[in-house]
């Protein structure tokens, strides 16, 4: 290893996402010296390897959806072992990591002492992370944002503060049933044998910070702000929320919250002795996996971040004096950018259940072998698609919330039972953009006064054609990020910016490409197009006859 490599102060950022971990590690000029991914699905990676995608829906009940606590503990390990592996670059000189999770899912831990033995990890080199942890979790699937099971516990909490509107004035979000209070209020009526042994219930992105510190980690205001349970302006828990979805909850979270920029101490030992740290290497609070990626690319907040990865999301600012009077359909989190305790600034999130998982369905259907196929077959058809347009609903969405199904329409508003090939390509991309735009509109966001940019990123941001039909609909040039992969990029930022103590290094690293233009003649299309679209998803949410 040359002294130039020895002397090297590195920053690893860490994403535990829905099909995958990911990991990037970057140098002080923000340059990547290596990437990783583990995807869940791997059998040659994993023992704990989940198919098709990395999570598990329920025979019986197929709004049930979990992920092993097992699988993303194995996952850690080889992501480590493939990081040293590749010699890029020495693991002792990271300096700090941070990262992000998946939001909303949560992990059921039955005692500490074992994740507590990785502080002073002196057994065994050989024993990996499941074999350490294998008797500490109370429950092992962990329910994750996929799940739509709790409609009924959903009810309760909003009655519990008197309606949703109430709801939504507290914790930024009407009653989702993905969200952590629900799903736990679920496991304590349904399994209260089990919620009576758990010790700590955590999100995904405060277990990874766990692991790797050998402790239990605190809950993070911005993820927090995912779970139903949270005041979001006032920067606490609220207890009316606490109490409604079980006994003695706010114990078993941990009193404590954090900000998305705070250390929480050194690297546990295990990780020096199996893999190489150093054992000074800082661990920095991690996030959810959207407001990691807010930090990461906007550089101001003006800028609108459309992420599309399994889910699509929308992230932009909204001053917390401006929070709407009535419930969005949408939520307001503690906005990672200003997250301070006088901070105005909160983070408008708008999630799309059906992303990445039913673009590639669409790709099967249309016998396209790959994403250029698709793009071939795009290509035979022209913006608005000759009046055909989609809802695919594949999974039972959440905006609009708990719809499940594909609906088809012609150009005039009929509604067919399928679409050729050819229309079904494009009606998948323009209805999941414009309905992007509208949510927006909804949540009042003003694109030509508030909004100066628009970043793209997640795995289906290499999709040129998905980027022109945005820049079209939007009416908006639409960057692309040059790390896609900004949920982690997110972490290793937070860790520079913690560790050197700097406000914040954003703007510095976005350095985006130009990725679409928009197209005037297309534009005012769409935005003819958008009023259709609206009305017609009206007409499903209310149920077509
Ligand atoms: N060129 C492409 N066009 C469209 N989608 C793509 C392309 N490349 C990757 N993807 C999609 O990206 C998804 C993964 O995105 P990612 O952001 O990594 O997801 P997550 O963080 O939820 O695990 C895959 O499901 C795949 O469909
Ligand atoms: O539920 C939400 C946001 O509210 C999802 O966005 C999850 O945070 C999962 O993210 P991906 O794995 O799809 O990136």
């Amino acid at each position: 290893m040359s002294n130039e490599k020895n002397s090297q102060r590195l920053y690893l950022g860490l994403d535990l996402s829905t099909q995958q971990l990911k990991g990037i590690v970057i140098d002080e000029q923000l340059q990547t010296i290596a990437e990783e991914a583990i995807s869940f699905n791997d059998k040659s990676l994993l023992t704990h390897h989940v198919q098709p995608n990395g999570f598990i829906v329920d025979k019986d009940d197929k709004r049930c959806i979990t992920t092993p606590v097992f699988v993303f503990l194995e996952a850690i390990d080889v992501l480590f072992q493939k990081l040293r592996d590749q010699k890029k670059f020495d693991l002792s000189n990271i300096v700090g990591i941070s990262g992000c999770g998946q939001q909303h899912g949560s992990v059921y831990w039955k005692t500490k002492t074992e994740l507590e033995s990785l502080k002073n990890f002196n057994k065994e080199k050989t024993l990996s992370l499941v074999d350490i942890l294998q008797s500490s979790f109370s429950r092992i699937d962990c329910p994750i944002w996929m799940d739509s099971s709790t409609t009924h516990e959903c009810q309760m909490i909003e009655k519990a503060v008197g309606n949703a509107q109430n709801l939504f004035q507290i914790t930024g979000s009407k009653a989702y049933e993905r969200f952590t209070g629900s799903q736990i209020m679920k496991v304590a009526t349904k399994t209260s044998d089990v919620y009576q042994q758990t010790e700590r219930i955590q999100l995904i992105s405060n277990f990874l910070a766990s692991i790797l510190l050998g402790e239990y980690a605190p809950v993070d205001l911005s993820d927090g702000s995912g779970m139903n349970l949270l005041d979001i302006r006032q920067h606490k828990w609220s207890k009316e929320c606490l109490n409604t979805c079980g006994k003695d909850l706010e114990k078993k979270l941990s009193e404590k919250l954090v900000y998305p920029r705070t250390a929480l101490g050194t690297i546990a030992k295990y990780f020096v002795e199996r893999y190489g740290f150093n054992s000074q290497c800082q661990i920095v609070s991690c996030t959810g996996d959207n407001p990691s990626s807010y930090y990461a690319l906007a550089s101001d907040p003006k800028t609108v971040v459309i992420s599309l990865g399994t889910s699509d999301t929308v992230m932009a600012s909204i001053p917390a004096s401006a929070m709407p009077k009535e419930a969005l359909d949408g939520h307001l989190l503690v906005n990672p950018l200003t997250a301070n305790p006088e901070s105005n600034l909160l983070m408008l999130l708008l999630c799309f259940k059906n992303g990445s998982l039913v673009r590639e369905r669409v790709r099967e259907e249309i016998a396209a072998k790959d994403w250029q196929a698709m793009s071939k077959i795009l290509g035979e058809t022209t913006p608005s698609n000759n009046g055909f347009i989609g809802y695919f609903y594949d999974d039972h969405e959440i905006l609009p919330q708990n719809i499940q199904g594909r609906f088809y329409f012609n150009k005039d508003g009929q509604q067919i039972n399928d679409l050729e090939a050819v229309y079904k390509a494009r009606a998948v991309l323009e209805g999941q953009c414009l309905a992007k735009r509208l949510y927006l509109q909804k949540a009042n966001v003003d694109l030509n006064n508030s909004v100066d940019r628009i970043v793209v990123t997640g795995g289906a941001s290499a999709n040129t054609d998905l980027l022109q039909i945005l820049a079209d609909v939007f009416g908006k040039t639409v960057y692309t990020a040059l790390a896609p992969n900004s949920g982690a990029l997110g972490g290793a930022l937070r860790a520079i910016d913690v560790i050197n103590q700097k406000s914040n290094s954003t703007s510095s690293t976005v350095e985006c490409l130009v990725a679409a233009q928009p197209r005037n003649e297309f534009t005012a299309i769409y935005n003819e197009m958008l009023a259709g679209y609206a009305k017609l998803e009206d007409k499903i949410v209310k149920g077509i006859k």
